[in-house]
């Protein structure tokens, strides 16, 4: 089957110190794809490369068939990509919810009220339609983060990049979010230190060391605590 994503030998520096040293991915249709690693490993850097928001010094990405080259590459496939931020006031920019949720099908070119119809359908689904007219900026962190999520699923994409989706959600919003996130018939990349959150989405692990991402095992194993730890391929 053919890859929707994919990076190749993948090189990105910062501040001239090399942060992804030949970084390979494949993302396959209907995947979920955790990618874990240290603080600090790079991969915030990875999924913003693969959205073409850093520079690749050296390295080729691919979406949908198609190689991805300067801006105009990546904006035909950024259509079909949506990616969740670390921080969702990096995301929200409409003074209330709803004209958030609506902003993206706008953009898709839907009209006024197709979009808001569209919103309305989505934060629905996610069970927030109480949100609909809050402003933005006085949600909860939880509420933002599932507020952003909606605003993604409304574009209707094909994948979707969650860059720690579950920080700061409270277990009802996380309940939410991980129902969400299951019924997405497209395909993701989680990036997230949330072992018991991966263990129990992820259909796949990849390890991000050294600027490498090696396979990785995703299980839960019998412990005390019982709670879901990630190996490398090899340490098991
Ligand atoms: N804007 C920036 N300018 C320079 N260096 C940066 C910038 N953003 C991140 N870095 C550095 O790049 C490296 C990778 O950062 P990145 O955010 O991709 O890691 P991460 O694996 O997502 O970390 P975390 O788990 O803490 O979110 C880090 O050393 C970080 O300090």
């Amino acid at each position: 089957m053919a890859a929707l994503i994919s990076a190749r030998s993948v090189i990105v520096c910062r501040d001239g110190r090399p942060v992804l040293t030949e970084a390979d991915l494949s993302l396959e249709p209907l995947e979920r794809l955790a990618v874990v690693g240290p603080n600090g490993a790079g991969k915030t850097t990875l999924l913003r490369a693969l959205v073409g928001l850093e520079l690749l010094s050296s390295g080729g990405i691919e979406a949908f068939g198609e190689a991805c080259r300067g801006e105009a590459g990546f904006r035909k496939a950024r259509r079909r990509i949506g990616f969740l931020f670390q921080d969702s006031d990096d995301q929200l920019f409409c003074p209330t919810v709803l004209e958030d949720v609506s902003f993206g099908p706008l953009n898709l070119g839907l009209t006024r009220a197709e979009s808001a119809e569209r919103a309305g359908k989505t934060l629905a689904e996610l069970g927030l339609s109480h949100l609909a007219d809050r402003l933005t900026h006085k949600l909860s962190g939880g509420e933002k983060r599932l507020v952003c999520l909606a605003g993604l699923l409304a574009m209707g994409p094909d994948v979707l990049l969650l860059d720690e989706p579950t920080n700061g959600v409270d277990a009802e919003n996380g309940a939410r979010l991980e129902d969400a996130l299951r019924a997405f018939e497209g395909a993701m990349i989680l990036v997230s230190h949330d072992d018991a959150f991966v263990s129990r989405l992820a259909t796949r692990g990849m390890l991000l060391r050294d600027g490498r991402l090696e396979p990785a095992v995703i299980h839960t194993h019998a412990h005390r605590h019982g709670h879901p730890h990630m190996h490398p391929r090899n340490e098991n």
